[in-house]
């Protein structure tokens, strides 16, 4: 069995045919250069002239300087009524000038006579035609037959007719397609055999979407039974459920069974290009996505902590920096010692197991997090009362007093916030007021302002985020609210919670928690 797989990169084609998706030009280039760099064999750009955009980025990817991928033009075969060298959609993808053209063509009966209207003779003419035309035009030709499974299903000596027209018109490889992705790795196993002992003995390709959610494995069975190109989009995104995840399929085929992908070191920053497509398409990386998710080796039960901390294999099927991913140890109300001496040793604190205070620090956590708060999502916030449990918090400044007050007179046309401070630091009293554009705006403003003469390095704060949940949704009006707050300075960003019967009590909770930490953090 060969063991070198072919990635096919369809990021910047099908991955935009995602809901949501539509990246600029610039952005298809950082894209291009950025899978280049990671090691992608193949690069569908785009659909030349099927906008203005792709057009142009077809120009411009000309003049990067790429050293492992080659880019692929991508359209479909001729149209029925048209000779292949009159049809415009095949001069565009000419006129691209790509070392590879990628077409689709009909290989699903069906398709041919309800989507095209043509009948089966003409759509094997108008695949040869199409196939031998651009072979003379290109270095490579991949031919995918679109809906091939359903269509081996439904007519299996026509499908496979549609495989012998490309590879007659000179196809370099045959890339069956699972367009509705329907179909399951059973099956997929079965037809790639069947199709094989029909005589087709090309180089072939898959090109999985994820409907049934085994767009992945349909792909690892397709390379198991001697597929030596695997279609995929960084992330999976694309046109409905997406397509399959290159993201798993890189690690799976390389780490697990052996095979040569993309360079071997290059693994470990798979989730620095996971997140850097994410940004740039705008579209999140779901925290449990396999391998590069933010959650995909984060342990939160204590029983799962205590064990990875004895051994990490206990639960993880990887080293996550294999993947340029990081372990977590969550610190909740599931959390056992473990887990706060894993999380105290990550702050730099190291704890004896024996400690009588690490068991207190995981009953306080756990009667907050009953009470409604959520450190998980408030790092800060858990990192100032581990230290503040174990003594290794300073005191900054004590509460006198706040108020905020909220009008609205009858000429106003908002409501007008303004807050009042009160702090004591050593023996001496801050009293400051401030306006702002709601209640705690004012408030942050009050508090800062009383802070930064003494801590000056306050001024860098600023509350970039600010969400409200209801702790117990049943209670209406008399609900809990927990507030989580996150801030940022010219370095870095933390989070913070406060809870409280009290909407602007949780938000001070958690505003006076984000400027403790960032005194705490520059060692004030
Ligand atoms: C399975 C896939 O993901 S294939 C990729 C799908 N991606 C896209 O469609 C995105 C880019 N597409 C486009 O911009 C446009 O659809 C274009 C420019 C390609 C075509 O636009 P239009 O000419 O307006 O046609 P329209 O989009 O309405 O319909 C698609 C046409 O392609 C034809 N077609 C579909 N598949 C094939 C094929 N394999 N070979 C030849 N023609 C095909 C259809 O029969 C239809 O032709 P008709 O207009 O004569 O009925
Ligand atoms: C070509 C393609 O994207 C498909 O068949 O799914």
């Amino acid at each position: 069995m060969e063991k070198k797989v072919l990635i096919y990169d369809t990021t910047l084609r099908d991955g935009t045919q995602a809901e949501g998706v539509n990246v600029s030009v610039e952005d298809k280039l950082r894209i291009t250069e950025k899978l280049d760099d990671f090691g992608i064999h193949y690069i569908e750009g785009g659909w030349p002239g099927s906008n203005p955009k792709d057009d142009q980025y077809f120009k411009e990817v000309k003049k990067l300087n790429l050293k492992n991928s080659k880019i692929a033009a991508f359209g479909s075969t001729r149209r029925a009524y048209l000779k292949v060298e009159d049809d415009p959609l095949v001069q565009n993808l000419v006129k691209a000038e790509t070392p590879v053209i990628t077409i689709f063509g009909k290989s699903w009966d069906i398709h041919v006579t309800q989507a095209l209207k043509t009948d089966l003779e003409k759509n094997l003419e108008m695949v040869f035609d199409t196939v031998q035309f651009l072979k003379k035009h290109t270095d490579e030709v991949v031919f995918i037959g679109e809906h091939f499974f359903d269509g081996y299903k439904s007519n299996p000596e026509y499908a496979v007719k549609v495989l012998n027209a490309a590879s007659e018109g000179g196809a370099d490889f045959l890339v069956l397609a699972d367009t509705n992705g329907g179909t399951l790795p059973n099956e997929i196993e079965r037809i790639i055999k069947e199709v094989k002992e029909r005589g087709i003995n090309n180089r072939l390709g898959i090109h999985a979407h994820n409907d049934s959610d085994t767009a992945v494995w349909n792909s690892i069975v397709a390379v198991l039974n001697g597929a030596v190109q695997v279609h995929g989009t960084i992330n999976g995104f694309g046109e409905r459920c997406g397509n399959a995840n290159l993201c798993s399929i890189i690690p799976d085929l390389t780490l697990k069974l052996g095979y040569e992908t993309i360079p071997r070191e290059n693994i470990k920053r798979l989730k620095e290009i996971s997140n850097f497509v994410a940004d740039l398409v705008n579209l999140p990386v779901p925290k449990n996505m396999p391998y590069v998710g933010d959650s995909a080796f984060a342990h939160k039960g204590g029983v799962h902590a205590s064990a990875v901390i004895k051994n990490s294999r206990l639960y993880e099927h990887i080293d996550p920096e294999q993947v340029g991913n990081r372990r977590k140890i969550l610190v909740s109300d599931l959390a056992g010692k473990s887990n706060i001496i894993y999380k105290a040793r990550e702050l730099g604190i190291q704890l004896d197991e024996k400690d009588p205070r690490i068991a207190e620090l995981v009953r306080e956590i756990k009667q907050l997090e009953n009470y409604g708060y959520h450190f998980e999502a408030a790092e800060a916030s858990l990192e100032l009362l581990i230290r503040k449990h174990l003594g290794m918090l300073k005191k900054y400044f004590d509460l006198d007093a706040y108020r905020v007050l909220i009008a609205r007179r009858y000429t106003d046309k908002e409501p007008v916030s303004e807050a009042t401070v009160r702090i004591k630091i050593d023996n001496h009293y801050e009293h400051t007021a401030s306006l702002g554009y709601g209640p705690v705006n004012a408030l942050d403003r009050a508090l800062k302002k009383a802070l930064v003469g003494i801590y000056p390095s306050l001024a860098e704060v600023e509350l970039i985020d600010y969400k409200v949940r209801i702790v117990n949704e049943t209670a209406g009006t008399a609900a809990k609210i927990r507030v989580l707050v996150e801030s940022k300075d010219r370095e870095k960003k933390w989070g913070t919670v406060g809870v409280s019967d009290n909407i602007i009590e949780a938000s001070w909770q958690a505003v006076v928690d984000s400027f403790i930490y960032k005194l705490m953090k520059d060692g004030v």
